[in-house]
């Protein structure tokens, strides 16, 4: 069984396939705590969430009708169901947003391999301990690694980052504002004045079409 919080069909707003449909699964509980967590009410041990099975969630994907899944959280890779799940999600595109602190090797080298937006949790986080750097060597070119930015701090440490670990060459790498935190303009300064080439800004499209509180889109 898996811990699902809320499902829906929406945009994805963030990451490579951005705009396009996609089916979300928001699982409960993460083992991090981030200083800007858009979805901290998932994480409350009150939260309430339906005990729902492999089966049920992937005959609830195929009446949908929309091949993109992304499974998110919360920490999705905290459902000891994981991995059952993206199995019997083979003939769809599935996507899973993780923290960065959780090891991938379990789901990377599977069959129908997922693709990871891997946060890469910076100092205004609160989180950075946490990271495991491991992670980057088991990312392709179908995967991204996301900054979520809030201040100078963060975009040194991200720069940093991206060239201590060769990022460029070995997947996407989005920029995203922590929202309402930084102007997105100054984001593009930085990239400018550092020839950031190969990374992109990324806006979270769901908080400009809808309200940004609004949940289950
Ligand atoms: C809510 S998290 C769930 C998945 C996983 N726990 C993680 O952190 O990647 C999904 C994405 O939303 C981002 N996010 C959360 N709060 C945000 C905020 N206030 N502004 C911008 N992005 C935010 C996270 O950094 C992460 O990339
Ligand atoms: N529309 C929409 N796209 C998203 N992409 C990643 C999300 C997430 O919360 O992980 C998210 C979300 O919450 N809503
Ligand atoms: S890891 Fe993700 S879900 Fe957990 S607190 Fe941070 S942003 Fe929120
Ligand atoms: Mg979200």
């Amino acid at each position: 069984m898996l811990e699902v919080v809320e499902r829906f069909v929406s945009i994805n707003g963030e990451g490579a396939h951005a705009g396009e449909l996609a089916v979300f699964i928001r699982f409960k509980g993460c083992n991090l705590c981030c200083s800007y967590c858009d979805t901290a009410w998932a994480n409350e041990p009150d939260a309430k969430a339906s005990p729902t099975s492999v089966e049920e969630l992937v005959r609830w994907v195929k009446s949908v009708n929309v091949r993109n899944v992304t499974l998110t959280g919360g920490e999705p890779l905290l459902q000891k169901d994981i991995e059952p799940l993206v199995a019997a999600l083979k003939d769809c595109r599935v996507e899973i947003e993780t923290n960065g602190s959780m090891p991938l090797s379990r789901l990377a080298e599977i069959e129908h391999r997922p693709v990871f937006t891997m946060d890469y949790k910076l100092p205004g986080s609160g989180m950075e301990n946490y990271m495991n750097t491991a992670n980057f060597a088991l990312l392709n070119s179908h995967d991204s690694v996301k900054f979520v930015v809030g201040s100078e701090e963060d975009l040194n440490r991200a720069a940093e980052i991206i060239d201590r670990f060769k990022l460029i060459d070995r997947c996407h790498i989005y920029f995203s504002p922590v929202f309402g935190k930084i102007e997105p303009a100054r984001i593009v300064e930085f990239m400018t004045e550092r020839n950031l080439n190969g990374v992109r800004i990324q806006l979270q499209l769901h908080k400009f079409i809808w309200s940004p509180e609004k949940r289950g889109v």
